[in-house]
């Protein structure tokens, strides 16, 4: 199994487990998404948690060595526009959606660290939207959500720099909502989240996703998802995922 879903005290953890590829996104993570955004509706789940197995990897992304065999826009779309589906179901879950990054998060694994409301970022973490060395854009919603969480400028840089950053640099620029140097800071900050009844935290959330309603998010993700599956059909990305694939492979 490529993840696991756990209900403890009313967190909902939901953890990416195929560390060996450092949590790349497959089918069967995907479903298992879909499978949380369904869970987590159940109304005793007060808050749920995104996180991954391992210290080396939150999410690499993609699984390039699956979604390689995509070739054409179409083909693409299908993909990008499924997995933009899951994150903007998790972005508007009616719950405190936290990212524990446990390691690094690059291209559609900073997109999924972005959907959610808070990213606590561990230390040794590095992160970034790095889809433009693979010649593409974010797909999966996660640029636009961006635009939406940081400075228009940060913003904007963190996409079209396509590089990792350290995890102080993530704090400096806003992306993460805290650093974290051990277990007891990730428990500390349930502990104050927990100090406020659960139905305050929803209420906020649903303040939240009525502006997002209002500012047409869900169409804006969809022009994202359309405009990267343009890009993926081109040699030039083609190109860079067979040189990722195979550096990695020597
Ligand atoms: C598809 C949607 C698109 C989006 O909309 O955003 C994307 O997500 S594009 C995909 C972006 N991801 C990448 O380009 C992968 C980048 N990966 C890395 O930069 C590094 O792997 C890492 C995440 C920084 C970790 O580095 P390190 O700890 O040094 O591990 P390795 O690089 O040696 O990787 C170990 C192992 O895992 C394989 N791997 C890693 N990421 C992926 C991936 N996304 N897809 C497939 N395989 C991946 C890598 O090939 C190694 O395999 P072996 O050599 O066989 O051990």
């Amino acid at each position: 199994m490529s993840y696991t879903i756990n209900l403890t005290e009313g967190i909902m953890t939901f953890t990416i487990d195929r560390p060996h590829i450092r949590n790349a996104i497959n089918d069967e993570v995907t479903m298992g998404l879909e499978e949380l955004v369904e869970k987590a509706q159940h109304p005793s789940v007060r808050a749920v948690i995104i996180t991954a197995a391992g210290k080396q990897a939150f999410c690499s992304g993609g699984d390039l060595s699956v979604f390689h065999a995509l070739r054409t826009e179409e083909q693409a779309y299908g993909m990008l526009k499924r997995m933009s589906e899951v994150l903007y179901s998790i972005k508007t879950l009616p719950v405190p959606v936290v990212a524990v990054v446990n390691g690094a998060a690059v291209g559609g694994g900073c997109e999924i660290a972005t959907a959610c409301d808070y990213r606590l970022v561990w230390d040794h973490a590095k992160c970034g939207f790095i889809q433009g060395t693979l010649a593409i854009t974010s797909g999966w919603g996660g640029g636009t959500y961006l635009l939406e969480t940081l400075q228009h400028d940060k913003a904007l840089q963190m996409l079209s720099e396509a590089k990792v950053y350290t995890a102080s640099e993530l704090k400096e620029s806003g992306w993460a909502s805290a650093i974290i140097r051990s277990d007891q800071d990730i428990i500390d900050f349930f502990k104050s989240m927990k100090k406020v009844h659960p139905d305050v935290h929803r209420a906020y959330k649903e303040m939240a996703i009525r502006k997002w309603q209002k500012t047409d998010l869900k169409e804006r993700v969809e022009q994202e998802v359309r405009r990267c599956a343009i890009l993926w059909e081109k040699d030039a990305h083609h190109d860079a995922v067979d040189g990722f694939l195979n550096k990695t492979k020597k």
